[in-house]
């Protein structure tokens, strides 16, 4: 996901007299690996997937330049079909935008595409694959998913974690009632208030506390709860969309890429020596006996086995996961509710037949059909992950009905298979009501792709649903919502997930 948004800022190749020579081997090793490859498809018996026209040695990478790749893929998939191979430069990659061919590689075909390909920046920031999300499937990443369950995202731990949410709501609620009284035409940032709150909320379910401010030695300087939000989640976010191009000519790895190096080391130096702060001062609480209900306890006591680089980015991937996409996820809902008065008024509607006077409650999401059809709209027409990260094929099978050899990266289009127009009527529209007509499980995560499949199944999606559902009931239950003039037009992303590039601004009103 990272390597192909990255494409977007590709940098100059440089083309020396050297490399000059290196083309030749190149294009000898494409051919030689071409021929294997044909070989072994003839006697597996079935056709390669069709290729996307490219250019020799760089092979597509020009092509998905302008545009996001997922909408670069979507368009091709309408010419193509579900599944293509292109070439990003001296890698063979297979794109899959379908639901029952994402499925089938997800599920079906899981023991060959477990692993992860990950660019020169991911394997950096990821301390080379220690992260449950970015691990290749094992042991590893079954302990790892298993720890994160049982102690902060699973239903039991959720079920624990409740009053911090709870806590969450009701202070968003407040500071946008307060800005409302203060001067009810401002436009409200409805992100400067949820963002924080949500990334407070990741502090008191990995650490037991949220946290203010922070002495950080190694910076010279005490940061705010902005500053270590920038440190530890946009920085980070920002990073894993750099570009190495190296990534795409892995035989020009020799030569040295440093502007790129230093970028990438300077953010894993920041979020390490703000990461060692917070978890030696709770390593301090945990010895003087204040034992707290949260990730960081867990795992000091029962995944002894950690290395301390392990611990640090594990607490750290729960921070990072939870902060961003619920939250956009919770802008995009409130950015077509407040754009669409009808719809908003169904919502409210609802919600007021099952609560009454009472605010709405996490037990009551069972009860709001249209409220949870909201959230799954928002998830397909939003998809916060609109690419899996991408996965690597390690031995050679077939998706589709295709051949794919082993050492392809396989680049799952999850905002391809919520806008595929065979399984969706009119996928441009956000229509909530086309999970109404009892085809769905109401309950159903996985209404949509969103959340990925198989044993790789997002680990967070019931706290995101749990978060981002109460939250969206809560905000139209208290205040009609209504787009700042000019807000409809801005529908831009930035970076590896949906975040909306403008926050969005509405004009609220108390609701009596
Ligand atoms: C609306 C919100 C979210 C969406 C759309 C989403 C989407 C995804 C997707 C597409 C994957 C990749 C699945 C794959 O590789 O096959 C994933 C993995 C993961 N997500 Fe989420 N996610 C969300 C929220 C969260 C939250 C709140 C957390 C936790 C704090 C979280 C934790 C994880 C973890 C740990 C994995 C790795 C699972 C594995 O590799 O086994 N996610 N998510």
């Amino acid at each position: 996901m990272g390597q192909m948004d990255a494409i977007l800022n590709l940098q100059a190749i440089p083309l020396g007299t050297a490399i000059t020579a290196v083309v030749l081997v190149v294009l000898t090793l494409l051919i030689i690996r071409g021929y294997v490859n044909d070989h072994k498809r003839r006697s597996s018996g079935l056709p390669p997937p069709p290729e996307v026209p490219g250019l020799p040695l760089i092979g597509n990478l020009l092509q998905l330049k302008e545009k996001k790749p997922c909408k670069t893929f979507t368009k091709w998939a309408e010419e193509y079909g579900p599944v293509y191979s292109i070439r990003t430069g001296y890698h063979s990659m297979v794109v899959l935008n379908s639901n029952d061919v994402a499925k089938e590689a997800m599920v079906t075909r899981f023991s060959s595409i477990s692993t992860r390909k990950l660019s020169n920046a991911l394997k950096s920031l990821t301390f080379d694959k220690n992260m449950v999300a970015m691990s290749d499937y094992g042991e590893f990443h079954k302990t790892l998913k298993r720890h994160i369950l049982t102690s902060t995202l699973g239903p039991n731990a959720q079920k624990q974690h409740r009053v911090h949410r709870d806590t969450m709501i009701v202070n968003i609620s407040k500071q946008l009632h307060a800005l409302v009284e203060k001067d009810p035409l401002q436009p409200v940032y409805l992100r400067n208030i949820f963002e924080p709150e949500l990334f407070g909320l990741a502090l008191k379910e990995v650490l037991g506390k949220d946290v203010e401010s922070v002495y950080v030695e190694e910076l010279g300087m005490t940061l705010s709860k902005g500053e270590m939000m920038k440190i530890l989640v946009h920085d980070q976010m920002e990073g894993a969309i750099e570009v190495d191009w190296r990534d795409f000519f892995p035989y020009l790895r020799w030569i040295p890429n440093k502007s790129f190096e230093n970028k990438i080391q300077h953010m894993c130096f920041r979020r390490k020596a703000v990461m060692e702060v917070l978890i030696n001062e709770h390593r301090k609480r945990i010895e003087r006996g204040e034992e707290l209900n949260c990730y960081i306890d867990y795992l000091l006591s029962k995944a002894k086995t950690l290395s301390e680089q392990q611990m640090l980015m594990l607490l750290w991937e729960a921070i990072i996961e939870t902060s961003d996409t619920t939250l956009l996820t919770t802008e995009w809902a409130m950015y077509e509710l407040a754009k669409d008065p009808e719809r908003q008024d169904r919502l409210y509607l609802e919600i007021q037949n099952v609560c009454g006077h009472e605010k709405i409650a996490e037990e009551k999401i069972i009860q709001l059909p249209y409220l949870s059809a909201v959230f799954h709209e928002t998830l397909r027409k939003h998809s916060p992950a609109p690419i899996v990260p991408l996965r690597y094929v390690h031995e050679d099978t077939q998706v589709g009905g295709y051949y794919i050899p082993a050492g392809t990266e396989i680049a799952i289009n999850i905002f391809g298979c919520n806008r595929d127009k065979k399984v969706w009527e009119c996928p441009e529209q956000w229509q909530p009501e086309r999970f109404l007509n009892g085809k769905y499980d109401p309950m159903d995560m996985h209404k949509t792709m969103a959340f990925g499949a198989g044993k790789r199944v997002c680990a967070g999606s019931l706290q995101a649903m749990l978060i981002s559902c109460t939250a969206i009931g809560r905000l139209v239950q208290e205040f009609e919502w209504r787009l700042k003039e000019g807000e409809e037009e801005n529908v831009d992303t930035l970076g590896l997930t949906t975040r909306k590039l403008h926050p969005m601004q509405a004009i609220l009103k108390t609701r009596n």
